[in-house]
This record gives structure tokens, sequence and C-alpha cells, in this order.
């Protein structure tokens, strides 16, 4: 019988800076199993200077195109695909332009500064029929797949009725430079957008069966300080008495069981070094034995999203059924109310 070949997909990378390492470490990897091929074909920075640094430091095949300019990656034809590693406030212009060139896009975390630019985005896709996703890698990870499993099919835990998750990473903002994506608000700086957002994802993954098909009412409060949001707290309400704590703090350090998930029968526990990563969680059942399940893997686990999406547009899909667009779009509307009551705002957002 004929294999089918695997699917392949021509990454180009835009930024030069942490995400975009990792994200092309994982990529090169050779590991077992793999669904899909990933090549990455360019790199482009802001100065060829520093894409030229990055290729020498990540070394990632003998035909990568390094290019001095965003514009030239675009115009690359042999670019399948945009991975943007860039700040948060320039997510919106750098999806656009790749999109408007005719490239599928891979955008980072958060995915806009907020709905309004995430609403833009996707619709530009739509009209260039092209495929665009948030890379929010942890729900790609099979630990997620299994607890969601758990949890929603087989009810292991019974119905769900609270869980809290935090991701809090000191930061010495005063160390940092001003032009820093950390400290600058102009760059979309702040806890909720860097790193609320992976709690606000575990909050509903372990209380949503179906994303979105509930809207919780949301009470927030944030600690701005230098024009940022330094500290996040939100409750998410569902009916029935239902509801998820979201935390983040730049102060603070997460415990590694960063997320608690509680049932009518028992709860879980999930940990790991960051809300980013888990490892690991654990099932505790009333009066019986707790059940603990690991998950080990190569690398950091940037591939797994990286697979998803070449399945998907190998299928000719335009989105994720993991990361949806619509859901993309309603995180980011979550992320809005919870600033609108927080008091973070970005300088984009006053001047129009
Ligand atoms: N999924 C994950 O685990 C993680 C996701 N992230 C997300 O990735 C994105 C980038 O974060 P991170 O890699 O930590 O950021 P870095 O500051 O390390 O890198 C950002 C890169 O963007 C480019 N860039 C373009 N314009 C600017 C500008 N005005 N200021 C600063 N950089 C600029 C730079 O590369 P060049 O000049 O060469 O173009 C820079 O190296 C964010 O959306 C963040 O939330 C971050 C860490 C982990
Ligand atoms: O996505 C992220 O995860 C890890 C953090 O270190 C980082 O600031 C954030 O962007």
């Amino acid at each position: 019988m004929l294999e089918h070949p695997l699917p392949s997909l021509r990454w180009g990378i835009i930024g030069t800076g942490l995400i975009s390492s990792w994200f092309v470490e994982d990529l090169i990897l050779d590991r077992p199993n793999k669904v899909a091929n990933h090549i990455i074909q360019a790199i482009g920075g802001s100065s060829l200077q520093k894409a030229q640094v990055f290729f020498e430091k990540y070394p990632s095949g003998n035909n990568v195109s390094v290019y001095g300019s965003y514009k030239e990656l675009y115009e690359d034809p042999n670019v399948d695909i945009v991975y943007i590693g860039t700040p948060h406030a320039l997510h919106k212009t750098n999806c656009l332009d790749a999109i408007r060139a005719g490239k599928h896009v891979l955008c980072e975390k958060a995915f806009t500064l907020n709905s309004a630019e995430a609403e833009e985005v996707i619709a530009e896709a739509e009209r260039q029929g092209v495929f665009v996703m948030e890379a929010m890698w942890t729900r790609f990870m099979p630990l997620v797949e299994k607890l969601r499993e758990l949890l929603h099919q087989e009810k292991a835990i019974g119905d769900i009725h609270r869980a809290s998750c935090d991701f809090s990473l000191p930061m010495d903002l005063s160390s940092f430079p001003s032009t820093s994506r950390l400290k600058n608000p102009a760059l979309g700086a702040g806890s909720l957008l860097d790193i609320g957002i992976y709690s606000l994802t575990w909050v509903i993954l372990a209380m949503e069966t179906n994303f979105g098909h509930e809207q919780p009412k949301i009470l927030a409060s944030q600690v701005i300080r230098d024009e940022i949001d330094i500290a996040t707290t939100a409750i998410l309400t569902y009916s029935h008495g239902k509801q998820g704590v979201v935390t983040a703090s730049l102060s603070t350090t997460s415990p590694s069981s960063f997320c608690r998930i509680e049932g009518a029968k028992g709860f879980v526990i999930v940990d790991g070094p960051a809300a980013s990563m888990p490892q690991s969680f654990t099932v505790h059942v009333h009066n019986q034995e707790p059940v603990k399940y690991e998950f080990k893997a190569p690398g950091r686990g940037y591939y797994w999203e990286a697979d998803a999406v070449a399945l998907d547009i190998s299928a000719n899909k335009k989105g994720n059924s993991v990361m949806p667009l619509t859901e993309t779009i309603r995180i980011m509307s979550l992320m809005d109310e919870i600033r609108r009551q927080g008091g973070a705002v970005f300088p984009i957002e006053e001047t129009v």
C-alpha cells in the first residue's frame, strides 16, 4: 500500500526574540511519530544583522532565507505561513500585512490588543481566504486533551463548580529598559495579556464543555503601576453558581500547583513550572486513591500547535477547532471587560 507523505509547511518567522527562538528550536527537533514536516524557510528581523544573529544562534537548515525586513519575508513565494513572534501591539499590523501578502498566519498570544483588532484581522483573513490562528500553544498539549476528556466526557469529578488558576511571574520592571515589551504600555505590556491570558484559558478549559456556550459575568480588579496592570484578578460567574477565579501578577510567584478544579465528586490539581507549561495533573475523587497523570515530551511542546496548523492547512481549513477564531475573539472580549473594570488601557485605545 502507498503511504501518504506527511504534510509539509514552510515557515517564515518574524521577530527575533525569545519566543521565536523557542518555536524554531521545537520545530527542528527530531521527534518520533511526526505527523507533519516543518521547514524553517525564512527568518525576518527588523534588521539584517538581528536576523543573521538569530539564524546563526538557532541554525535551522541550509536553505533558510534571512531578511532584514518583515516585508521581504511576506513577499517570499517559498513561505507558506508566517509565524508572528513580536510584541502584542504589533500583532494586528503584522497579521494584516502577512495576510494581505496571501500568507497563512500563526500569531502569538495575546492575538491582538483587544477584540476589535482581533475581529479586523480575522475578517481580513476570511477575505483573503487564508488560515489564521492564535498561538495559544498550551491548548494543544496532550495533557489538556486528556484533562478535558476526564472532566467533560467522563465526568471524573462530577459537575464542576469552581476552577482557579494563577500565573504569577515576578519581574523587576524597574531594571528593564523602557523599550521592553514587558514594561512599555505602547507595546501591550501588562499582566493580563502576557500571563493572565493563560489563567483565563485554564478556567475556560476547566469550566466550559463547549467554548462560549455560555458567556460568564465578570468581576475584575487590577493594580495599575506606571501605566500597566501589574496584577489582575477576575471572577467569572456562570449560571447555577459556578465560578472561575483568574489571577496573574508580576510581583509574586505562582505555586507549582497552579490550577485547582473542583467538582461535586472531587477535585483536580494541575502542576508544572508555569500555567503555560503544565506537566502533570492529579485527580482526587472522594474516598478513592488519587490518580496522577504525567506527561513527558521532548523540547518545550510548541510543535503540537504547529502540527495542528499543518494538518488544518493541508485539509484546506481556514481555522482550528482547538483554538477557534470565535474563541480568540471571545477571549479578547473577556480581557477587554477585565481591563474596562480593572483600568488597564493601551495608549492606542486612548486616541480612538
Ligand atoms: N507561547 C509562549 O510560550 C510565549 C509567548 N510569548 C509571546 O510572544 C510574543 C513576543 O514575546 P517575546 O519573544 O518574549 O518578546 P521579545 O521582546 O523577546 O521579542 C520580540 C521581538 O519582536 C521584534 N520587535 C519588533 N518590533 C519591536 C519593538 N518595537 N519592540 C520590541 N521588539 C520588537 C524584535 O525582533 P526583530 O527586531 O528582530 O524583529 C524582538 O526581538 C508576545 O506576544 C508574547 O506574549 C512570549 C513568551 C512565551
Ligand atoms: O507566554 C508567556 O509565557 C511565559 C512567560 O515567560 C512570558 O512572559 C509569556 O509571554
